[in-house]
């Protein structure tokens, strides 16, 4: 199993993985290096292809959006609000930045913020030419959950898995991958579920509840991966060299 050299790899680096999430604005300090070793190793090995970097908001950026009582669906008005929110989630990814820097993984920020929209409806638009154009130029993109501009509402939260999952269509991924605290999706007595290609044969290990997926919760990102057409991978921090290398650890979506 490999990555060839030109596909695009997809990976989200969730914010409970690289943050401490109980305590505000508390970033993991090893477990971001350990995510960053493993992103420059691949690269070194030219294992990873092309790759394209979103992490979430861990206790950066929902610490202030549920202050503010700001979620996907119901927004702020309160500019000041939603730059609280907005720059811990742009201090955040200068940690993440500095880590890849470090080692020499010539990673660029694209806000989000910036470059997307809701309509009435919530459905997203996101330009991606930048991150196209950085792709094509050898860097490597970093996107990061944040505020979004959402008509009729102010400035709701977009999360880092419908960017991931924004990018792996818009761009045509060739893999996705999601690492969070989690090993994979676990089955009712906690074990990995190796293949899920069907909401309905896990949706009792999930719990169908909605407010799960308003939070983003495992159901939300499970719903959204299975409606990729490029295969996607759930796993643990331990499992991202592996996911770099082109095998398949936690739990296949497909
Ligand atoms: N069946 C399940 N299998 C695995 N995890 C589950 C399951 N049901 C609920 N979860 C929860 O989902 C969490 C992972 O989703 P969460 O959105 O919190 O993580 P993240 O993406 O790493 O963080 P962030 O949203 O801050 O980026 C796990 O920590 C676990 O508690
Ligand atoms: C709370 C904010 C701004 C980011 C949410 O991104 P997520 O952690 O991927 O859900």
């Amino acid at each position: 199993m490999h990555s060839a050299e030109h596909d695009l790899v997809v990976v989200k680096l969730g914010g409970s993985v690289i943050t401490e999430k109980d305590r505000p604005e508390t970033l993991d300090g090893p477990a971001l290096s350990a995510a960053a070793d493993a992103i420059a190793a691949a690269r070194g090995d030219g294992a990873a292809g092309r790759l394209a970097i979103v992490h979430g908001g861990g206790s950066f950026g929902h610490h202030h959006a549920s202050r503010h009582g700001v979620t996907t669906e119901h927004g702020t008005h309160d500019a000041g609000a939603a730059l609280s929110i907005h720059g811990a989630m742009t201090t955040l990814n200068r940690f993440v930045l500095s880590r890849l820097h470090d080692r020499d993984v010539p990673a660029l920020p694209v806000h989000p913020l910036s470059v997307a929209a809701r309509d009435a409806d919530g459905s997203l638009s996101c330009s991606l030419e930048q991150v196209d154009a950085m792709l094509a130029e050898g860097f490597v993109p970093v996107l990061h959950g944040d505020g979004v501009a959402h008509r009729g509402e102010g400035i709701t939260v977009l999360s880092g898995d419908e960017l991931v999952c924004r990018l792996a269509d818009g761009l045509d991924a060739d893999r996705v991958g999601v690492c969070s605290t989690v090993p994979g999706v676990l089955d009712g007595d906690g074990a990995v579920i190796p293949e899920i290609t069907a909401f309905e044969d896990v949706a009792d290990a999930l719990g169908e509840s909605e407010s799960t997926d308003v939070s983003g919760g495992m159901a939300g990102k499970v719903r959204e991966l299975l409606a990729l057409s490029a295969p996607a991978h759930v796993f643990g921090p331990d499992d991202l060299p592996a996911f770099l290398r082109g095998e398949s650890p936690g739990t296949r979506i497909d």
